[in-house]
């Protein structure tokens, strides 16, 4: 039985040499099989390229194959690749780029990748049970949280408030594969008081200060041969920001009261929702502290950025911790959907909790079950603030003459216009908000007409 099964694309002439490479591939113990016209393969593959393959064929067909299917691509060159190749091809969603001929061992690349790969994939499909989303910038982020994981790396965890930091420093941990390692500590920076010097990380000495009645650890100590979440690390005070780098750079510290110097060796995983290196340049948080801290970053893409997760999520929490399984009205789902989130996966999770609490029974959860106080609010809605800029523009579409039908037409391309950029870009979001067919909003696409009007 074959080691591997892969797909392959030729984008090269070059019979002889892919002859070469196929059969050292299959006495390898690799299984090979051709792509065909109109195909969309999943799972790895290989695509063969020498340099009178034209660049923007191979990125169009790269991006076909990429935006549907779960791919994996290993773009192999039959002979030397300029720079600017490979980069335009890792931006077209190849996973890794080579020169066959310019490596020594060529299909060892291939086998570390395929089984990198199998590794990733199960892990993955770990963490998809408890960070929960479906929408491809969250399958790329859990990708980069287990390739972080995987790493020895420190890690800096950035995103709003409620889009999971804390979920995944904790899945971080779990999927970190140093044998024997101990607990995850987690330290909230905000309830860090500086003039205590530091003790909730360093411990302290009984009697350091008034209220040291005993010797205590702090949470290097515990985070000792584990890991270290720093939680909101934007508002570590400045003060201990210098004590924290010191004890990172060392490996070294001091209870507070004491002079002796303790080891603490530990993984640092660190969370904010500010953006740390604009702190940097106000001076308000050290630079020296944050390439510390920044081994490898991650943004948590906020909910808005990934709309497809609302049903998806919403379903986790009436099932997971609710315990509720019975169906949900379409209508329920279109207010999910409608509504805004700024504060992200949490506000969606309270609206469950709340919708989940106030239904009672066996039948569906229906529009009855949404609690008065989270109704969308229809004054507001109703007097639309923006109204006497479309008085305006309906003026001047008048005062050039157009009649009702033309006004209507540009007020309708107006409003798809609007909504596929509010939904970025996700044109059946946006349908779902206009309440019309994806089919008129691709036409909409295809036209792309210059909405002339509504301006003085
Ligand atoms: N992808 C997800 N799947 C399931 N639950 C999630 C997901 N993301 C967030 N949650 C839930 O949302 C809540 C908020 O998540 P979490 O505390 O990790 O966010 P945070 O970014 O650390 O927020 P803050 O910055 O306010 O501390 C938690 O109850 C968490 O379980």
């Amino acid at each position: 039985m074959a080691e591997f099964t892969l797909w392959f694309k030729p984008f090269s002439g070059q019979h002889a040499r892919l002859l070469e490479i196929f059969t050292t591939l299959e006495g390898a113990g690799f299984e090979l099989a051709a792509v065909h016209l109109g195909d969309t393969p999943e799972g790895a593959g290989l695509i063969f390229l020498d340099h009178e393959a034209s660049l923007p064929d191979l990125q169009e067909t790269l991006e076909a194959y990429t935006l549907y299917a779960d791919t994996k691509i290993i773009a192999v060159a039959l002979g030397p690749l300029p720079t600017t190749s490979t980069w335009a091809l890792l931006r077209s969603g190849v996973a890794e780029v080579f020169s066959w001929f310019e490596v020594e061992k060529p299909v060892q690349i291939i086998r570390s990748r395929l089984q990198y790969w199998q590794c990733l994939e199960t892990k993955v499909a770990y963490l998809q049970q408890r960070l929960v989303g479906q929408s491809r910038c969250w399958q790329h982020t859990l990708r980069q949280v287990v390739d972080m994981a995987l790493s020895n790396c420190q890690v800096l965890i950035m995103g709003e408030s409620g889009t999971g930091k804390e979920l995944v420093a904790q899945e971080i941990h779990t999927l970190d594969p140093r044998p024997d390692k101990r607990d995850c500590v987690v330290v909230d920076c905000t309830n860090l008081i500086p003039g205590l010097s530091g003790s909730e990380l360093f411990g302290h000495e009984k009697g350091a200060f008034t209220n040291a009645i005993s010797t205590r650890d702090g949470a290097l100590a515990l985070a000792h041969e584990g890991t270290l979440f720093l939680d909101e690390l934007g508002e570590l005070p400045l003060p201990l920001q210098a004590e924290l780098l010191r004890a990172l750079q060392e490996g070294t510290y001091k209870r507070v009261g004491s002079n002796t110097w303790r080891r603490a060796s530990f993984r640092l995983v660190s969370a904010t929702n500010r953006d740390l290196l604009a702190e940097v340049h106000k001076g308000t948080f050290r630079q020296d502290l944050y390439y510390r801290i920044s081994g490898w970053t991650c943004r948590l893409p906020p909910l808005r950025e990934r709309k497809e997760d609302i049903v998806v999520l919403a379903e986790h929490f009436f099932t997971h911790q609710h315990h509720i399984r019975q169906p949900v009205d379409r209508q329920v789902y279109d207010f999910l959907l409608l509504r805004d989130y700024p504060g992200n996966v949490r506000e969606l999770q309270q609206l469950i909790n709340r919708i989940a609490s106030k239904h009672l029974g066996e039948g569906p959860i229906t529009i009855g079950d949404i609690p008065r106080s989270d109704w969308p609010d229809f004054a507001r809605l109703g007097d639309a603030p923006d109204s006497s800029d479309l008085e305006t523009g309906v003026k001047n579409l008048l005062y050039q003459g157009l009649g009702l039908k033309e006004i209507k037409d540009q007020v309708t391309e107006i409003a798809k216009k609007v909504a596929i950029r509010h939904e970025n870009g996700n044109l059946k979001m946006a349908a779902h908000r206009l309440g019309c067919s994806e089919r008129i909003l691709q036409m909409h696409r295809r036209a792309e007409p210059e909405p002339v009007l509504l301006k003085a």
